[in-house]
C-alpha cells in the first residue's frame, strides 16, 4: 500500500488520572486470558436463557467497542480534516460480522470505511442472515465493498483485522492466506488494528515463533476478555471492548474485568 494520503497522526491520548489508574489496574497482565473452548463457553453463557443476550446485540457492542477504541486513536487531527479511510476486512464468521458492524460505526463517526468481505455473507453458518442484514446496512450507506486484489492495493490510513477470531484453527485459507500474507509483509504499511484476535495467531499460542510470518498489529480490541495469544501482543494499544458481562458471568469465568471509564464502551488494557 503507497504513501499518498497523509495518515491522521495518532491521538496523543490524554493520560489522565483516571486513564492512568484503569491502565495500572487493568493491565493486560492482571487480567484472566481465556482459551478458544472458555472463550466461546461464555459467548453461549451470554445467549443462555437464563442471560438473554442475542448474537445480534453482542455483535452490535462488539463492533462498537471497535470502532470507539479506533476513533479514540487514530481520528485524523487537523490540518488532515479529510476522514481517514479505513480499510476492513472481514471474514466468514462473527469475528468479520463485528468488522460489519464496526464499518458502520466508522462511517456515522465520520471515517472512510472500505470493506472487503470475501465470503460476502454467503455462509451456511446460523448467523448468515444477520451477516447478510449487516452487508445491506452498510450498502445503503454506499460504503464500498471491494475485491481482495483491489482491497490489497488500496492506500488506506488504518487497516482492521476482522478476518478471524476464537475459532481460527489451522493454517489460513485462501484467500486469507494470502491477505495475512501481504499484511505481514508490509512493515510500512498503515497500522493494523485487529479484533479480539490478531488473525493467523492460534487462539492458544503462546510463542510466537517467527514474528515475521505473523501480522503484528498496532492495536488489538479484545473483547469481552483477552484470549492467551493476547500475551503475546506488542502493539502500542491493547484496549477491551464488550461492556455487557453481568457480574454472576465475570464470577463463573472469574474474569476480574476493569472498570470502563464513564460511558466509553472500550478501556485501554495495555
Ligand atoms: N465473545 C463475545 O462476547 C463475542 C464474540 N464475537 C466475535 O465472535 C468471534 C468468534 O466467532 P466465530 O465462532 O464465528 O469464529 P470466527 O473466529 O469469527 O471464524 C469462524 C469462521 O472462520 C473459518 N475458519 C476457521 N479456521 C479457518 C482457517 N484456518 N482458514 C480459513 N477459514 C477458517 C470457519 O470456517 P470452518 O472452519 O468452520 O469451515 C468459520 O467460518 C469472536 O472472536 C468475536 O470476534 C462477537 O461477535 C460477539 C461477542
Ligand atoms: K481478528
Amino acid at each position: 500500500m503507497s504513501e499518498s494520503h497523509p495518515r491522521p497522526r495518532p491521538n496523543a491520548r490524554a493520560t489522565n488520572h483516571d486513564d492512568v489508574s484503569c491502565r495500572a489496574q487493568a493491565s493486560a497482565g492482571g487480567l484472566r486470558h481465556l482459551g478458544a473452548v472458555e472463550a466461546a463457553a461464555l459467548d453461549t453463557a451470554l445467549m443462555s436463557d437464563k442471560h438473554g443476550f442475542s448474537i445480534d446485540q453482542l455483535m452490535e457492542l462488539a463492533g462498537l467497542s471497535v470502532a470507539s477504541a479506533v476513533a479514540e486513536v487514530y481520528s485524523p487531527l487537523p490540518p488532515h480534516p479529510a476522514p481517514a479511510r479505513v480499510l476492513l476486512f472481514c471474514g466468514p464468521g462473527n469475528n468479520g460480522g463485528d468488522g460489519l458492524v464496526a464499518a458502520r460505526h466508522l462511517h456515522h463517526f465520520g471515517f472512510k470505511p472500505i470493506v472487503c468481505y470475501p465470503s460476502g455473507g454467503r455462509s451456511s453458518r446460523p448467523s448468515s442472515c444477520l451477516y447478510s442484514g449487516l452487508v445491506k446496512q452498510l450498502e445503503a450507506l454506499a460504503i464500498p465493498f471491494l475485491e481482495v486484489e483491489q482491497a490489497l492495493e488500496l492506500d488506506a490510513d488504518v487497516v482492521i483485522d476482522a478476518m478471524f477470531g476464537f475459532s481460527f484453527k489451522g493454517e489460513p485459507r485462501p484467500p486469507f492466506d494470502s491477505i495475512l500474507a501481504r499484511l505481514a509483509g508490509a512493515d510500512d504499511g498503515p497500522p493494523i488494528v485487529s479484533v479480539d484476535i490478531p488473525s493467523g495467531w492460534q487462539v492458544e499460542q503462546r510463542e510466537i515463533g517467527d514474528r515475521e510470518k505473523l501480522i503484528r498489529p498496532d492495536m488489538l480490541v479484545s473483547l469481552t476478555a483477552p484470549k492467551v495469544c493476547a500475551r503475546l501482543f506488542r502493539g502500542r494499544h491493547h484496549y477491551l471492548g464488550g461492556r455487557f458481562v453481568p457480574p454472576e458471568i465475570k464470577e463463573a469465568f472469574k474474569l476480574y474485568l476493569p472498570a470502563y471509564p464513564g460511558t466509553s464502551q472500550c478501556v485501554r488494557i495495555g
